[in-house]
């Protein structure tokens, strides 16, 4: 039997100092995501940055936990995975996070106890860096090498300039733009950022990102003059991707910019990085340099064209299995 499986990046199980504590500690031990040497990098992590960020971060997640559904990110995953089930009534859909819970080794490990000889799995995100997509795929190995039978694998690629993605993205813009009570001078196109180094040494998120931007600004007939492609969500001193969306935000603004929206294409459901990060402090930063209103971008959530997109990437890669 054919599973199928998204694996998302995994958030805290509360918005609290004990809940960001041992997120932070699993997300911020991956090598994929800090290339620093262990030596040097274990114990600035434990001393410096764990005890502070556990407790700055715990407040930001305080601001957009929903009492009843907790975690947006884990809300829209949950949505995601009963949704695509119905796209697949003889497969099992389940999900699994990178970091915390429910952990994708117990998600494999109950697939394959459940009769799942083939997997394909879906890493929740579109353009591909080593510090997300491959932090997925060695989640998924390293779960299978505690596993007696190991089902046949296959990992959907990295889906950045797929149809089903563009099209569900596309109805995403769109229905925000259509419920807003203004309408935008400028668009800020904002994702993710990486550190400059790992670019330099042959991450290919860049290109990625330029071609998701380029395929989405040419379907929503955008001139050159009314977006711009940002980066943002930088974490410690190194150098980023650039421009940062907040010194792109506040320039906009200094210069007489009233009224953005900002789309979030890189991300695949609601989270800290959209809500809180672009959607409180970013539009903070935008009123401070003069701006009036900014409207972050919703994310693809449980959005039906989004389902539907991902039926079809999934289907593409499993073809004779599906
Ligand atoms: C060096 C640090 C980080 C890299 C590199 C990085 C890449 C990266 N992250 C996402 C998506 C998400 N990140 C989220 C939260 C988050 N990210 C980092 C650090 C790096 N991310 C931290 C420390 C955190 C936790 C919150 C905080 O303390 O700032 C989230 C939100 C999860 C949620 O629970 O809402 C997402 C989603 C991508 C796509 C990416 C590389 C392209
Ligand atoms: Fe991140
Ligand atoms: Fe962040």
């Amino acid at each position: 039997m054919t599973g199928l499986l998204l694996i998302q990046l995994g958030t805290p199980d509360a918005p609290t100092y004990r809940g960001l504590f041992p997120y932070l500690r699993q997300f911020l031990s991956d090598p994929r995501v800090i290339e620093v040497p262990r030596p040097i990098w274990l114990p600035l992590l434990y001393l410096r940055i764990l005890p502070f960020r556990s407790g700055a971060s715990a407040a930001k997640y305080a601001r957009i936990w929903d009492p009843k559904t907790g975690s947006p990110l884990l809300h829209y995953t949950v949505e995601q995975t009963k949704l695509l089930q119905e796209h697949f009534p003889s497969n099992p859909v389940k999900f699994g996070m990178i970091v915390g819970n429910p952990p994708l080794r117990d998600t494999i490990h109950d697939m394959i106890a459940g009769g799942v000889d083939k997997l394909i799995a879906m890493p929740m995100f579109p353009q591909y860096s080593a510090t997300s997509f491959a932090s997925a795929t060695d989640s998924l190995f390293k779960a299978l090498t505690k596993v007696r039978r190991v089902p046949a694998v296959r990992v959907v690629p990295p889906y950045y300039n797929h149809p089903g993605y563009l099209d569900a993205m596309e109805a995403t813009i769109r229905d925000d733009l259509a419920k807003l009570a203004w309408e935008p001078e400028h668009i800020v196109i904002s994702f993710h950022g990486i550190p400059q180094k790992y670019a330099q040494r042959g991450d290919p998120y860049a290109t990625h990102v330029v071609r998701t931007t380029q395929a989405l600004v040419k379907r929503m007939g955008w001139p050159r003059s009314y977006w711009t492609q940002t980066y943002q969500s930088r974490f410690g001193r190194s150098e980023w991707l650039k421009p940062y969306t907040d010194d792109v935000l506040a320039t906009l603004a200094k210069k007489g910019t009233k009224r953005v929206y900002v789309a979030l294409p890189g991300f695949t459901a609601d989270c800290l990085e959209t809500i809180d990060e672009i959607g409180t402090e970013s539009r903070e930063v935008f009123e401070h340099a003069g701006g009036e209103h900014l409207k972050n971008g919703t994310c693809l959530n449980a959005h039906p064209k989004w389902i539907e997109g991902m039926a079809r990437i999934l289907r593409d890669e499993g073809h004779g299995w599906l």
